[in-house]
């Protein structure tokens, strides 16, 4: 791979804010460019050097030139691409991009999401739809909380590639003082892990909103492991440790952290808001709501005993009463 690095980061929520920082402060060299779709906020960033809505503590040293709504330009610019929108406005954001834009570039998903659509996670979706490599894609997860990013405390990211030179290649663009890395080869159980985690984490939310306590939650999230490993080996069955930091790790920081919109929206289904208004309350994406019915439909193929999701499902999308549903799921528990 060649050497000179230029990343663009195509998103500008709270992840892309914190990636950005993460590259910034890496020692080595690189051009960043980023894409968001808000000139608004394009604007703050020239004249400011802080994102004004997304961890705007955060001081940004792209240079203004390179802060773009203009995303055809800002792919034109680059050899790596770091993907950090939402996975439910993947697609909307890249309709004007054709599979020509991504030609001999090296893909990061960022994003922990299913392609709403397509029921597809973001490395199959950029395969099958713009036929990049597999050899040629990246997956960045956590467990990290971009808040806590923006604050400088030690977090571990895991970065997946089929590529283990890839992999390394990335993670050297992105470790830093406070940022350690692992390479992984398993892009698959990676990056499922890391979606379905944000089911567990609405569940975690769920059940905390309706009056269970730490004792019920320690056992949602044992038994949330299990169905982890029950899907990810039905799906890609390789060999793989399970407690590591990129499945057990992610989906732990995701149920339990203050800063975790997954359970910050499930607290607020559980507490009786509408999807809609707990949605608008939050102001940020909870992926958890949209993998539900994704896995929900990718399931019918797999035929996995995931009581948990089932609950989630049934609450978001079918309306059940969530006092009912986890009192229903508590007696499947164990
Ligand atoms: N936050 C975190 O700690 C982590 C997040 N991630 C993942 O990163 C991805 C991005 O999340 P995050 O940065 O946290 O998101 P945020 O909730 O911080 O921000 C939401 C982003 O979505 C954009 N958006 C909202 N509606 C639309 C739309 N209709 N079309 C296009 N874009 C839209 C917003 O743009 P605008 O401001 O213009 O409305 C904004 O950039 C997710 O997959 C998430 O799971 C992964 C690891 C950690
Ligand atoms: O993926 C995350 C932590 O690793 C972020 O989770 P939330 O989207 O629930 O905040």
């Amino acid at each position: 791979m060649d050497q000179d690095t230029r990343i663009a980061v195509i998103g500008g929520g709270s992840w892309a804010t914190a990636n950005i920082k993460m590259l910034s402060d890496n020692r080595e060299h690189k051009e960043i460019f980023w894409w968001m779709r808000n000139t608004d906020s394009i604007e703050h960033l020239r004249r400011y050097r802080h994102n004004p809505n997304y961890l705007s503590s955060v001081e940004i040293k792209v240079p203004a030139q390179h802060i773009s709504s203009d995303l055809n330009a800002v792919l034109a610019e680059a050899n790596m691409v770091l993907l950090n929108v939402p996975a439910a406005f993947l697609k909307e954001v890249l309709a004007g991009v054709s599979a020509e834009s991504f030609k001999g570039k090296k893909i990061i998903s960022a994003i922990k999401g299913f392609v709403p659509e397509d029921n597809m996670i973001i490395g199959e979706f950029m395969h099958k739809m713009y036929n990049i490599p597999l050899s040629d894609i990246v997956v960045l997860s956590g467990p990290c909380h971009a808040e806590e990013v923006a604050l400088e405390k030690l977090s571990y990211l895991t970065i997946a590639s089929a590529d283990p030179q890839l992999a390394a290649r990335f993670a050297g663009l992105i470790n830093t003082r406070y940022i350690k890395t692992n390479v992984s080869d398993d892009i698959y159980g990676t990056e499922y892990a890391a979606v379905l985690k944000n089911i567990y984490a609405v569940a975690s939310g769920i059940c905390n909103g309706v009056g269970y306590g730490d004792n019920f939650q320690s056992v949602l999230i044992s038994n949330a492991i299990r169905e982890i490993l029950r899907f990810v080996d039905a799906v890609h069955p390789i060999d793989r440790d399970i407690k590591e930091s990129a499945y057990l790790g992610d989906l732990l920081v995701t149920a339990y952290s203050q800063f975790s919109r997954n359970r910050m929206f499930g607290n607020m289904i559980g507490k009786g808001y509408t999807v809609k208004s707990a949605q608008l309350e939050m102001n940020m994406i909870a992926e958890g709501y949209y993998a539900s019915n994704s896995l929900h439909q990718i399931n019918k193929t797999y035929k996995v005993n995931m009581p948990i999701c089932r609950a989630v499902y049934a609450i978001l999308y079918e309306k059940h009463s969530p006092q009912i549903e986890m009192k229903l799921l508590a007696d499947q528990l164990s």
